[in-house]
Formats: C-alpha cells, structure tokens, sequence
C-alpha cells in the first residue's frame, strides 16, 4: 500500500509546486487580465466539449438516414453539420489565440519577475558564489536557462496541460453518460444464474484505459529525470561554447583549441547520450501508445457487433457508440498521450523550485552582516570579519579607519584577501561579519575600480557612462574625460557600436574605467590593481588625475596595487600580515 501512497503523495507535492509558481501571477497587478483569460479559455473548453456532443448526437441521426436511405433528413443534417462546423471553427480558432495569448503574458510576467530577483540584492553574483562554494553541480545551474527557458516551457505546459485535463474529465463526464444509455447492459449466466452488467461499454473504456494508463506509467518512467538531466546538459553545453567565444583570443594564443574541442565533445557527447537514452525511452513509450491507440479503433466494435447483428442497435446507434466510446477513450488515455509532456513538466516545475529556492537560501548569510550609517565623514572599519565560502576564516581588520584627504595603499601576498577586503566593504560579499560605520554618501558616491572593468555592448557612450544613463553627460564632458584619461583617440568614436571589453586593449580598458571615475566624481574611490596593465608614466598620470579628482571633491583614495611605485601616491600602507593561531588567515594592520 505505501507505493501507491507514495505516489500519490509526490503528485500532491507537485500539484503543490505548480500552485506556488503559478499564484504570484494570477495574484499580482495583473490579475484581473490572467484571471479573465483563464476563465474565457476554460468557457471555450467547455463550449468545445458541448460541440464534441452535438457532433455525437448528429453522427446517430446521419448515419440512420443512410441506411434508411431517408434522402430527406440526410440533407437536413447535412446542413445542420454546416453551422455546427462553423460554431466549433470559431471556438478552434479563438481557443488556440487566447492560449496562446494567456501563455505569452505569463511568460512576460514570470520572465520579468525572476529576471528582477536575479538581479535584486546582487542575487546573480551570490548564486554564483555559493555555486562555488557548493561545487559546480549545486543547483541551480545555469540561472540563464532557467530564466530564458524554463518559463517558457512552464508556463506553455501549465496552460495546456492542465486544460486539457479539464477538457479530458468534462468530455468523460459528458460521454460516459451518452454511452452509458447507448451501450445497454451485458446479460451472463455464471454458475446456473443470470447476470446483468449495466452500462457494459462504459466499464470496458475504463478498464481498457485503466490497463494503459498503468502500462504507460510503468514504461514512460524514467522520462522525468531523462527530461531534467537533458535540459541541464544542452545548457551547460550552450554555455561552455559562450566561454570559448568570450576568451577566444587567449586560447587561440595558447592554441589551447585541441582541449575546448575535448571539452566540448565532452559536453555534447552528454547530450547526445542522454537524448539517445530519451529517444529509446519514447520508442517504447509510443511502442505501446500507437498500438493502445489502434486497438482502441476497432475495439468498441468488436465489444458492440453482438448487438448490432442481433439487430438490437441500428447502424447510426453503432456509429454513435464507437464516436462516444472514442471521446471517452481520449479523455481516459489523456494521461498515456501526455505522459512525456507531463515529464517534461514536472522538470521544468522542479528546476524553477529549486531555482526559486536558491533565493531564498541566499538571504540568510546577507541578513548576518551588519553595517551602519556614521554621523561623522569617516569610513571605519569597527571590526570586518571575512570569510572564504567553505568557512574558513580569510581576514579580519579592526580599529582602521578612513578619512577625507586619507590616501591608503592596501599591500599583502597574493591571495591573502586584498579583492575580497574590497568586496566586504563594497557590501557584496556574503561571507562577512561586517561592524563597520560609513560616511552617509557612501552607497552614492563610492566607487570601485576593478582590475578588469565591465564594459555593456552598446556605444562607446553608453559603455563610458555605465551604469547611469548615456545622456546623463554632455558630449564636452565624454570627451574631456576621455582626453584626460588618455584616450585622445576615442573622442570622435563617442557613437561608435561595439563590444569595448574585447576590443580595447587591457589597458585602454583600464583607461576607459578610469575615464568613467573622473565622469562620475567620487569621494570614495577603491583602486584594485586598476593600472596594472599601463606603463610607469601613464600610471604617473593617471594617479595624479585620480588623487586631484577625490581630492576636488573632499574625499579619500584607497588603493590594491603590487607595484611599489604606487606607494608614492599615497600617504598611509595597510599590511596583510599572517594572522594568529586559531584567527583568520591575515589581519589587516597599519604598515
Ligand atoms: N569566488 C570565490 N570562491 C572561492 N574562493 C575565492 C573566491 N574569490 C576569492 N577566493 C579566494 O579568496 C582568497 C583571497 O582572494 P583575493 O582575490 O581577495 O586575493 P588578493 O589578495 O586580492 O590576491 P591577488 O593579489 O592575487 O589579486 C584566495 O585564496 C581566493 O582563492
């Protein structure tokens, strides 16, 4: 008895699923749009389920006039059947747009909703580190596919699935009454007694779709995992093939080609195999499914020919009888028809939980860090405590402070947490105990400069400005920033189309950068290595124009830089030395 409670208790986990990722939407702003779609999809379901019975009552009356050769009533009918094809034409017609119509705007909706989660409170790049500190296979992989994808798929068989099990249970509703006053009963003598079986086609459809509904599940099984594993690897594959495109210059430098073209055999040698064993899986699903779906052709006509020769039904009542027994077929076969939708399915609802689910993982290390807003103009690191995303404690930093005018060079090991000092204080990383107090501007006006800047496809416009809008600068400020960040040669180029991070060198790339912080002015201005790709006297100016710029605005200048010459740019060093037995890996002191 467990097994099939066990069952039955994962479809209710999986209805329960489906609820959940399907209420926000018919909950939210657009409620009344969904909830006013759905209802006129389920009327032309109904409206299409009463044709099926109007068609059904109409094959009686036609095909009767024809052995009766009754040439009157075989015109009537036939224009009868004329609006009856036009009423189930339209409902066709205006049941596929509105389907449709509800699936596109679910799409958007949910699209929009997750793609906006994605990207609140940093969740993208969270996602991605505890990926790391999970390992590669935590879920959820690839949130891109997720987003782009899965929504699609979600919401395309939540609409038709579940209508069409709607219309399945109403068809069987309606014709299981039809066949049964059709079918008569079935009279047996068993053991000297006579017995009777009302409604015997109606027991025989259920048996008959019983027994495949059974067998289908049985066979098409392994379809579900076979379903969420193949999405997964075509992901990963797509993925790994955007990798070799983005560094496309440094593995043809390193000829590294023979390694991708493994890797990416590797990959899609997953997907091919896992497809082979899908296609295998529903070669023998549809073994049993087409011959389920020819047997059940003749079948009511073979379990009815006793009456028909015995002369107890007409041929129109046997036309009538096959047409209900077919319809009630359908709707009790609909599980075996749809059972690889079904699959797919619950795979999609399961990836979307278990990406739905990783949000809500990430916010329990964010709501452990602490910062608070200082009265005074100072950025004071009261007690920083960061950690690598295994728990192993990186660094810790107490009693420093930084003031207007300050100048800081933070030196250290390679590895020993400079970046990841930057990103505690930047509020993103997730490992931090963070007891600091910020000067009340901090959130607008500091600023990061990365070794390698970030730069959006788009104009050379856009690119300089990101991320405030292109037009938030005049043309005379783009190009005086471009002038004194040393790129005269872009100025005429502020229209220019082009994907800037692979097209600048790496120092025109950090150039570029430093020309969006002269732009953007800031007052607490974080320098990770950001010169590491120029030569001493681009450097030399540069520094200069970055140590005028905090200085304009009465601010304070904190550097990452392994290169001594950096030193004379700054009035105060912080040192990473090797931290105490038992504490974290380093602590951060004054040099
Ligand atoms: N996403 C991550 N997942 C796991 N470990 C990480 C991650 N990011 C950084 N680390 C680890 O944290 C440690 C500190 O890294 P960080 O980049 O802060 O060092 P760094 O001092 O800036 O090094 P470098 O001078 O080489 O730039 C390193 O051991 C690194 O491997």
């Amino acid at each position: 008895m467990t097994q099939p409670l066990s069952k039955f208790q994962s479809f209710l986990v999986f209805a329960g699923k489906v609820r959940r990722l399907a209420a926000p939407y018919f909950n939210s702003e657009e409620k009344w749009k969904a909830r006013g779609l759905l209802a006129a999809i389920i009327a032309l379901n109904l409206g299409a389920v009463y044709m099926a019975v109007l068609f059904n009552e109409w094959y009686r009356l036609f095909y009767d006039a024809l052995q009766n050769k009754d040439q009157e009533v075989f015109w009537r009918e036939l224009g009868r059947f004329s609006y009856l094809a036009f009423g189930f034409i339209i409902i066709a017609v205006y049941r596929f747009y509105l389907t449709q119509l509800l699936e596109m705007r679910w799409r958007a909706w949910m699209t929009g909703h997750y793609m906006n989660r994605w990207l609140a409170d940093k969740a993208f790049y969270h996602l991605e580190l505890a990926r790391f500190a999970k390992g590669e296979d935590a879920p959820p992989d690839n949130p891109d596919q997720r987003i782009a994808e899965d929504m699609n798929l979600f919401t395309s068989y939540s609409v038709t699935l579940s209508m069409g099990l709607l219309n399945a249970v109403v068809t069987l509703v309606s014709f299981v009454g039809i066949l049964w006053s059709l079918s008569g009963s079935f009279a047996f003598s068993f053991n000297g007694s006579e017995y009777s079986i009302p409604g015997f086609m109606v027991w025989m459809a259920v048996l008959y779709c019983l027994v495949g509904s059974v067998i289908t599940h049985y066979i098409g099984r392994p379809q579900i995992a076979l379903n969420f594993n193949q999405q997964r690897y075509e992901a990963d594959f797509r993925h790994h093939l955007v990798r070799v495109r983005e560094y496309s210059e440094s593995i043809a430098l390193d000829r590294g080609e023979p390694v991708e073209r493994r890797h990416l055999s590797g990959r899609f040698g997953e997907v091919l195999g896992n497809y082979l064993k899908l296609i295998n899986a529903q070669k023998r699903l549809t073994w049993f499914t087409s011959s389920f779906g020819q047997a059940a052709v003749v079948f009511p006509f073979i379990v009815a020919a006793p009456r028909y020769f015995s002369g107890a039904i007409q041929l129109g009542e046997l036309i009538q009888i096959s047409s209900a027994f077919g319809q009630v077929q359908d709707s009790l076969s609909w599980f075996v028809d749809n059972y690889s939708r079904l699959a797919a399915w619950r795979a999609t609802t399961d990836r979307i939980t278990s990406f739905e689910e990783s949000f809500q993982a990430l916010q329990a290390p964010e709501a452990a860090t602490a910062a608070t807003t200082h009265e005074e103009d100072a950025l004071a690191l009261d007690d920083l405590q960061l950690a690598l995303p295994g728990g192993v404690a990186l660094l810790s930093a107490r009693g420093l402070s930084l003031h207007p005018g300050d100048s800081v060079l933070v030196k250290g090991p390679s590895g020993s947490g400079k970046s990841t000092l930057f990103r505690g204080l930047a509020g993103i990383w997730p490992w931090a105990q963070r007891h600091l107090r910020l000067p009340a501007d901090f959130a607008e006006r500091a600023m990061f400069l990365p070794q390698r800047p970030y730069f959006p496809q788009g104009s050379l416009r856009d690119a300089l400005a990101y991320p405030a809008p292109a037009d938030r600068y005049s043309d005379t400020e783009l190009q005086q920033a471009l002038r004194e960040s040393l790129l005269p040669d872009l100025v005429n180029k502020l229209d220019e189309p082009a994907t800037w991070g692979q097209k600048l060198s790496g120092g025109e790339q950090q150039r570029l950068a430093i020309a969006r912080a002269i732009l953007k002015k800031p007052r607490w201005l974080f320098v990770d290595e950001a010169t590491s790709a120029l030569d001493e006297p681009a450097e030399a100016a540069l520094y200069t124009r970055l140590q005028a710029l905090v200085k304009e605005s009465d601010g304070a200048l904190i550097s990452i830089a392994h290169r001594p010459t950096v030193a004379d740019y700054h009035d105060t060093q912080w040192g990473l030395q090797p931290g105490e037995p038992g504490g974290a890996r380093f602590r951060l002191l004054p040099a």
